[in-house]
């Protein structure tokens, strides 16, 4: 499902956050969102994911004005992984991944083996089957980010977005769970400030600073000496991954 952003503004009253973005994300394409601390991902994608209602502008997704849509028929097709979410404690690591399954039920429909094998798969995605009777605040962080990753994935999307899913990742979760949801039949939307995996996983990234896009590109093009002195005040070295041919930063510490 292509997702489409048209001149996207929302701020507090004396603060516009998002200036006038306009994206257009293809079916099954992953697109990287970058930029510095405060310069609006997460609103961009709460706005992109229907959480929040723009001041002016649109969304659509699969060609549909999301304002038009019920959150019940949203939550069908778009999953959203926030940055910290929290969970009820008193639930079993299963119990939060089975949520995922509610807006496919309806009130007189009883919990099907379709739903239980979606959890099971999901579970087994993120690596967290071993865990799934456990009490869900006894995890770790990245244990937890990767059980909403669960729970995400539990919906069967068409669309997911997430911010900054790997925060809390080792190394082999960081690389395995970008690899997923860049392989998935879906169309997807991160936020990351790793730009190196951003080059590595996304097939476009557009940057944001203080809330307007400054440049939208493959990694090749977007991710340049000049833009990350002028966006992101630092100095690097760009070369090409040998094996890949996408961009690879050395920050230098000098
Ligand atoms: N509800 C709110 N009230 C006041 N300010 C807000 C609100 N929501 C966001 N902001 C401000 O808007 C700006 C953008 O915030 P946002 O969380 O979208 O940035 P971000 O790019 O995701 O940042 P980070 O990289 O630090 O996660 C920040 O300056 C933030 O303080």
């Amino acid at each position: 499902m292509s997702v489409v952003a048209r001149n996207l503004t929302w701020g507090l009253k004396r603060k516009t956050i998002v200036r006038d973005v306009s994206l257009d994300v293809a079916p099954g394409e992953t697109l990287g969102l970058i930029g510095p601390n405060g310069s609006g991902k997460s609103s961009l994608l709460r706005l992109l994911a229907g959480l929040r209602r723009p001041v002016s502008g649109r969304v659509e997704i699969n060609g549909q004005d999301i304002a038009q849509v019920s959150r019940k028929a949203l939550s069908r097709q778009v999953a959203f992984v926030q940055q910290s979410a929290s969970t009820d404690t008193n639930v079993t690591v299963a119990d939060v991944v089975r949520l995922g399954r509610t807006p496919h039920r309806s009130a007189l429909s009883g919990w099907s083996r379709a739903d239980e094998a979606s959890v099971a798969e999901a579970l087994d995605r993120v690596e967290m089957t071993s865990h799934s009777k456990q009490p869900w605040q006894t995890l770790s962080g990245g244990e937890r980010q990767r059980v909403h990753i669960a729970r995400a994935l539990a919906q069967a999307p068409r669309v997911m977005f997430l911010d900054e899913p790997t925060n809390h990742l080792d190394i082999h979760h960081q690389i395995e769970i970008l690899r997923m949801v860049r392989d998935l039949d879906l169309t997807s939307v991160i936020a990351l400030h790793d730009l190196n995996l951003a080059a590595m996983f996304c097939d476009r990234i557009v940057v944001l600073r203080q809330g307007a896009v400054c440049a939208c590109g493959t990694p090749q093009a977007v991710l340049t000496r000049d833009t990350l002195r002028d966006v992101f005040r630092v100095s690097a070295q760009i070369d090409g991954a040998a094996d890949t041919g996408r961009p690879h930063i050395r920050f230098s510490a000098g």
